[in-house]
């Protein structure tokens, strides 16, 4: 046990004594890197664990703690169970497809990443932020490049942030000057988990390996792209720090789309929920109806047209993704009832050749 309590394990929470736990430390396609905090195995999932995943929620994502069999004399293992999590951080995967992805898992901190310089984009952090919230850990803002602003720059920049990340710790760091790193460090006491997330470019893998004080995650400079010219790192790793920490990379994210999020816009839009309170109409849409505070707030400026905007453009996407999703698992219900009835028909026919 006390091997887990090294890469994250909280025996406050979750009281399982058994050796067979481990952690995903590593995902590539279909094959796991686990550590146990002693050593580590390559894993894959068993047949049984493949035959109960019926979403693709229930696969292993990096930070997941699983139950495994261990063929020590190999250093593999086998993958039989996952341990329910304590925060899982989702988006819609990438492409036409109606999918959840999990980008990691049983993390405590989100570290939403940006870059301070000029593609500083508050939108984008509400995204984040709510699909941070959504996720169950605790977000903090962290804008990278302090190096290449001003001192007016970045006070400028931290302002706007702090408009939208209401009540959100924020850290200006620098990988180059090391600039605010140990601030940063005080979010991350050992046997803490954290993922840093953010748009690709910001200075993530940098950070680790400034964290890390080795070069480990490749960054942007040596990386390999291909043929069509785009970087094709995007494995998922979490590296533990000098000091007992574990810090998820969650490379080459273009953008990101939701997949759930209703429940956390009152967090992540706390201004505007205390406004809505104080509309005279309970049910009050902030449009033409009399008493409406959010009206208000707008008119006298205590809350920006463009924030009030992002909030019904989320709102909207967040019910046209539900519409989507209900659609899926109205057809996978069909397709799963279809394939039973064949089974069935299958089944008829080789009892009559009997
Ligand atoms: N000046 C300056 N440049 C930085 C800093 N942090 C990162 N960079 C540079 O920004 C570029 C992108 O950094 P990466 O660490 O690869 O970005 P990333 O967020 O990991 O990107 P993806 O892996 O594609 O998601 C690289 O050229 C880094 O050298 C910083 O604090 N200051
Ligand atoms: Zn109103």
């Amino acid at each position: 046990m006390s091997n887990l309590i090294k890469i994250g394990w909280d025996c406050s929470i979750q009281d399982i004594d058994d050796e067979n736990i481990v952690r995903i430390m590593a995902v590539q396609k279909n094959s796991y890197h686990v550590s146990d905090g002693e050593h580590d195995y390559a894993a894959h999932l068993s047949g049984k664990f493949l035959n109960q995943v019926t979403h693709s929620l229930d696969l292993p994502a990096v930070g997941d703690w699983v139950l495994v069999q261990k063929l020590e004399s190999e250093q593999k293992a086998v993958i039989q169970e996952l341990v329910p999590r304590n925060s899982q951080f989702v988006r819609q995967a990438a492409g036409p497809k109606v999918e959840a992805q999990i980008v990691a898992a049983n993390m405590d901190t989100v570290f939403i990443v940006n870059s301070l310089n000029h593609d500083l984009n508050v939108r984008r952090m509400e995204r984040y932020l709510l699909a941070a919230y959504e996720s169950g850990a605790s977000p903090i803002i962290v804008l990278t490049k302090k190096d290449e602003c001003s001192v007016d720059e970045v006070k400028a920049a931290i302002a706007r942030v702090e408009e939208v990340a209401i009540g959100v710790p924020t850290v200006a760091i620098s990988n180059v000057t090391r600039e605010g790193i140990d601030e940063l460090l005080e979010y991350l006491p050992a046997g803490r988990t954290a993922a840093l997330l953010g748009s690709s470019g910001v200075g993530k893998s940098t950070l680790v390996n400034t964290l890390l004080d080795e070069a480990v995650q490749e960054t942007k400079d040596i990386r390999e792209t291909d043929s069509k010219g785009r970087h094709t790192t995007t494995h998922r790793e979490m590296f533990i720090l000098p000091y007992g920490a574990m810090l998820i990379d969650t490379p080459g994210m273009r953008e990101l789309q939701l997949w759930d999020g209703e429940s956390s816009m009152d967090s992540t839009f706390s201004d505007i929920e205390a406004f809505e309170k104080e509309c005279k109409f309970n049910d009050c849409k902030h449009d033409t109806e009399p008493g409406c505070r959010v009206q208000e707030a707008l008119e006298n400026g205590d809350l920006s047209y463009e924030r009030f905007q992002s909030y019904l453009k989320l709102q909207r996407e967040l019910a046209f993704e539900r519409r989507k999703q209900d659609q899926r698992a109205y057809l996978e219900e069909k397709n799963r009832w279809k394939k039973l009835k064949r089974q069935r028909h299958a089944g008829y026919k080789l009892r009559k050749k009997r």
